[in-house]
């Protein structure tokens, strides 16, 4: 797992390049396989967003009533 603030390196036998993109719930970086150069797109989850996403939903969940 991406730990916060480490997202450029090498994370197991990906290496980890620029970001492609950002979504709703984090960016979108290439990554590459250093062993067979096999090429990827990986999406890093922002934990902060998710979980301040998951306080929204109670808070909707609590005013439909
Ligand atoms: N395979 C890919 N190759 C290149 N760029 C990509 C790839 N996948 C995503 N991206 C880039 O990352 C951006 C965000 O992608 P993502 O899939 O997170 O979008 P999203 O569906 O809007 O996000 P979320 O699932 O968080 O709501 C895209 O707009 C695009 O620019």
């Amino acid at each position: 797992m991406v730990k916060e603030g480490g997202e450029e390196g090498v994370l197991g036998k990906y290496e980890l390049g620029r970001t492609l993109g950002e979504g709703n719930f984090g960016k979108v970086k290439y990554a590459r396989n250093v062993v067979t150069g096999e090429a990827f797109a990986v999406k890093i989850l922002d934990r902060k967003r998710i979980q301040s996403l998951k306080i929204d939903d109670q808070w909707n969940h609590l005013r439909s009533y």
